[in-house]
């Protein structure tokens, strides 16, 4: 019988696991780890701890003080029958209630400050270290996940380290004050009422262990959620067009359901744990009740002595149920600890040299030297002693089947990724020797997905150079040839464009990317597909504008379809990874190799580029 009983609480008590995790659980972290981690964040509202820790000390002696007054009211007024104290009583009573209103108005203000504060230090902390991750991260993660760390774990390593602590000293000192009054009224009662303590103590600790699976389990399915909801509300054209609206919605629930076990489990063992709290505080009670009423027959004790007492005793057991319940609440909040902890600690792939070179604006002398390259977690090289150079001011193109690795080219001369094996060069010096921020100014993108945010026209420009003037902005309109479009729409440059650009074409968007790209005026230029998803008509209306902005930079053009590569000063021909032909266009239509044959497979459609270059050099 006691074997099953304990069978099904243990299983009551349980929190379910999920072998097919859509986020893992973070690797754990102590209490005492998790809280040095965190103290620095407290720093601006460190000043208010000392004023919080005396309104502390005063709400208790407030609160002993009301019941000391009770005492008098009964040993004085009610036994003796006798009005005359009860004006002073009534006096001192009201000055208590307004005084703790005070009190309590400059502890909630003061608080509330030094927890908003640290949740906003800690925020914008987690959200510049994620920006600062490299690509590989945000390519491994899901979103979602990350975005309900920001958002709720944040929120909860509040509670783990202020409020938590502040209610926990609150706690203490209130403890403290009780204990101290119920000594000097009746020692030998009060130690009668402390047998109950270490019995809390015990299940606390007990509970606080199921307490913190269950919380884990939660916040990880939190995360699940926003990542599901992201990724399909982010690609609702596709779950739509292809009818997956219920698979997602099972995905969600699946989801969905997870937390829900998690919170009923988490309910559960906090509806078994008040119970057993309520057990032991009865147990203290009687036992000090049975005592007191015989020191009452046998005279030691007055009745408002004794009611007093067991005021008190309640008042002394709500701060020790309240620090039990409070490490409860602490264990739920380290788990959310955890997870920010485990994004704290990613690091960025991509790390800035500590004597980092600034160059200013670059030449747009670009080499890649031998450079082999792996993703991080895969075994197959994206490019093997890949080498070429790009003189000032000409085109490179480089074409190749789908997965050659020719975005990937793009990605490390943008430094995205560092390469394993040899390296890539601005104006002769290593991308690792350059300041990060200023590589990246000197090297502009257009890319093969169109990134529009969700934003008006201008600031879509503007994003280029923040702090371009309006000429500059409609004079990098007209050369992307967008101009005329956007005087159509209906606000012109102040008309909002969707997220990714949804309420504008391909083509639209794509001409609002390179007067992006051109307003950024950099000596280096990518184009990733820059024809890709528009039809031939849009793709010839970009071609001039595409002209203007490549004129006098160095041009990385990246292709598979060649309509694009035509006119380039040279074109590398990429297979697997490897560099297997280079040449101009006609010397390598002449070799009849592997670029002759992908000329052979797309046909070229669309008038090719026509950069004018200064003189066509032929690449090492
Ligand atoms: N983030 C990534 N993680 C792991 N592997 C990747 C990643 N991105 C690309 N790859 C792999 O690296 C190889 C080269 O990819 P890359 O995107 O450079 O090809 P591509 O030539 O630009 O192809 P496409 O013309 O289709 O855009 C491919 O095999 C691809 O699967």
């Amino acid at each position: 019988m006691r074997r099953v009983s304990l069978h099904v609480l243990r299983r009551l008590l349980s929190v379910a696991d999920d072998p097919d995790a859509v986020v893992v659980a973070a690797p754990p972290v102590s209490p005492r780890d998790a809280f040095r981690r965190f103290w620095p964040y407290t720093r601006g509202g460190r000043r208010f701890l000392i004023p919080i820790l005396v309104f502390s000390v005063i709400g208790p002696v407030v609160d002993a003080a009301e019941i000391w007054l009770f005492k008098i009211v009964v040993d004085d007024v009610l036994v003796p029958r006798d009005l005359r104290p009860f004006l002073w009583i009534a006096l001192a009573y009201t000055g208590l209630i307004i005084g703790s209103g005070v009190l309590g108005f400059a502890d909630d203000v003061t608080s509330t400050w030094v927890s908003e504060r640290f949740l906003l230090a800690l925020r914008s902390d987690v959200f510049r270290h994620v920006q600062s991750l490299s690509l590989g991260f945000f390519e491994r993660r899901r979103l979602g996940d990350v975005l309900s760390r920001i958002t709720g774990d944040v929120d909860a390593v509040e509670t783990f380290l202020l409020s938590g602590v502040a209610d926990g000293l609150y706690y203490v000192i209130r403890l403290g004050v009780f204990l101290g009054l119920l000594f000097y009224l009746r020692w030998d009662l009060t130690i009668l009422a402390l047998v109950i303590v270490p019995l809390f103590w015990c299940a606390a600790r007990r509970f606080s262990r199921l307490i913190k699976a269950a919380s884990r389990e939660r916040r990880r399915r939190s995360g699940s959620i926003s990542a599901i909801a992201e990724e399909s509300l982010g690609n609702i054209a596709l779950v739509q067009a292809y009818n997956r609206q219920e698979t997602e919605e099972q995905r969600f629930a699946r989801e969905s359901v997870g937390k829900f076990r998690a919170a009923m489990a988490s309910a559960r063992i906090h509806a078994v744990y008040s119970p057993i709290v309520e057990v032991i505080e009865l147990i203290g009670a009687l036992a000090v009740m049975g005592l007191g009423t015989w020191k009452l027959a046998q005279g030691q004790l007055t009745l408002g002595g004794l009611l007093v007492f067991l005021a008190l005793l309640s008042s002394l057991y709500s701060p020790i149920r309240g620090l039990s319940h409070l490490t409860n609440t602490f264990y739920a909040a380290s788990a959310s600890a955890e997870r920010i902890i485990e994004l704290l600690d990613q690091r960025p792939q991509v790390v800035e040299a500590a004597d980092a070179r600034r160059i200013g604006r670059a030449r747009g002398d670009v080499e890649f030297r031998g450079v082999s390259f792996r993703y991080p977690g895969t075994s197959r090289w994206a490019l093997s002693d890949v080498s070429f150079h790009v003189t000032p001011g000409t085109t490179l193109a480089l074409v190749g089947a789908s997965g050659a690795g020719k975005s990937t080219v793009g990605k490390l001369q943008l430094r995205f990724y560092d390469p394993d094996q040899g390296s890539v060069l601005l104006d002769g010096t290593d991308l690792r020797d350059l300041q990060l921020s200023e590589l990246r100014e000197n090297v502009a993108v257009v890319l093969q997905e169109t990134l529009v945010f969700h934003g008006t026209v201008r600031e879509n420009i503007a994003y280029g150079r923040p702090d371009a003037a309006e000429a500059d902005i409609v004079a990098a309109a007209r050369a992307a040839d967008a101009h005329d479009f956007i005087q159509l729409l209906p606000e012109g440059y102040d008309t909002v464009v969707g997220q990714r650009g949804r309420t504008l074409s391909g083509g639209q968007a794509q001409r609002l990317a390179i007067a992006r790209a051109m307003i950024r005026d950099a000596p280096v230029l990518i184009l990733d597909e820059p024809t890709t998803g528009l039809d031939t008509q849009s793709g010839r209306r970009i071609m001039e504008p595409l002209r203007q902005l490549m004129a006098g930079r160095t041009t990385i053009v990246i292709s598979h379809n060649l309509i694009t590569t035509r006119d380039a000063t040279s074109t590398v021909v990429l297979d697997g990874g490897r560099v297997v032909e280079r040449g101009t266009h006609e010397d390598l239509l002449l070799r009849d190799g592997a670029y002759a044959r992908l000329h052979r497979l797309n046909g070229v459609t669309v008038p090719a580029l026509s950069v004018s270059p200064p003189a066509r050099k032929v690449l090492s």
